[in-house]
């Protein structure tokens, strides 16, 4: 079978994107390195039959669901929360970092705690799984001043190098999960153009299991 067309990647931008388009150019996909500091939301690379699309890291899900890209890479956190009706393809080993649940050092048991997160549907379910009743107020980023101003008794966030914890006088408790990036793909994308997906994912996958 042949895959007609371009193939449409939607590609994070910020913390994820320098590693993601490291990774590609070493797979032998020519991202021409001005694309780096650029604006431009479309890029096509038409040597590579590709198109990147440069979205927002939580809406990749969405774009990869609804077909406007065929695949994309996502953080797991992202995937997690998002849960799209999605394939998750390969690990891409990159943008590591941990969901954990943090709070002050005095850590008490409470009762009914407050949870304040980015991310209410993992953290409802962990405490759901723990049995413990919790009220989630999600928030959409400082998340560690939760505790500090007495909005919530724990918060559930990322943690990479732990440098945010230790300015603010916060502990990590538990760990949900490790979060590295995915590539992901629609289901009807990964049909139609499976040809075109299945060769990056072994010219991925020859990098990733290299180690490089
Ligand atoms: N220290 C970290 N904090 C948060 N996410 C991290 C960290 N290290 C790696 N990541 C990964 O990077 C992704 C977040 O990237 P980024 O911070 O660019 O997006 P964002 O939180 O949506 O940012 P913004 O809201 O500013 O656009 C996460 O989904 C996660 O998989
Ligand atoms: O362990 P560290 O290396 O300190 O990284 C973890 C911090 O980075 C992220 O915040 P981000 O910079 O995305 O800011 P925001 O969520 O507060 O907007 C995350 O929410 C933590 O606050």
């Amino acid at each position: 079978m042949t895959d007609n067309g371009v193939l449409k990647v939607a590609m994070p931008k910020g913390r994820i994107y320098k590693q993601a388009s490291k990774l590609f150019r070493q797979a032998g996909l020519p991202i021409p390195e001005d694309f780096d500091d650029s604006r431009k939301l479309i890029i096509p690379v038409p040597e590579a039959n590709m198109e990147f699309i440069m979205a927002k890291p939580v809406d990749v899900p969405t774009y990869v669901e609804y077909g406007v890209a065929d695949i994309g890479i996502v953080g797991k956190d992202v995937l997690m929360e998002e849960n799209k009706d999605v394939y998750e393809l390969l690990d891409l080993g990159i943008a590591k970092c941990r969901m954990s649940v943090i709070g002050l050092p005095d850590w008490k048991p409470v009762i009914h705690p407050r949870v304040a997160t980015k991310y209410p549907r993992v953290a409802s379910q962990y405490f759901r799984e723990q049995g413990q009743q919790v009220e989630v107020i999600k928030l959409n980023g400082s998340i560690e001043l939760a505790p500090l101003i007495g909005l919530a008794d724990r918060i559930v966030d990322m943690v990479e190098t732990g440098k945010t914890l230790q300015e603010n006088g916060l502990v990590e408790r538990e760990t949900l999960f490790q979060v590295t990036s995915r590539l992901i793909a629609n289901r009807v994308s990964y049909r139609m153009k499976n040809v075109s997906i299945q060769s990056l994912c072994d010219r991925l996958n020859a990098i990733i299991s290299s180690g490089v």
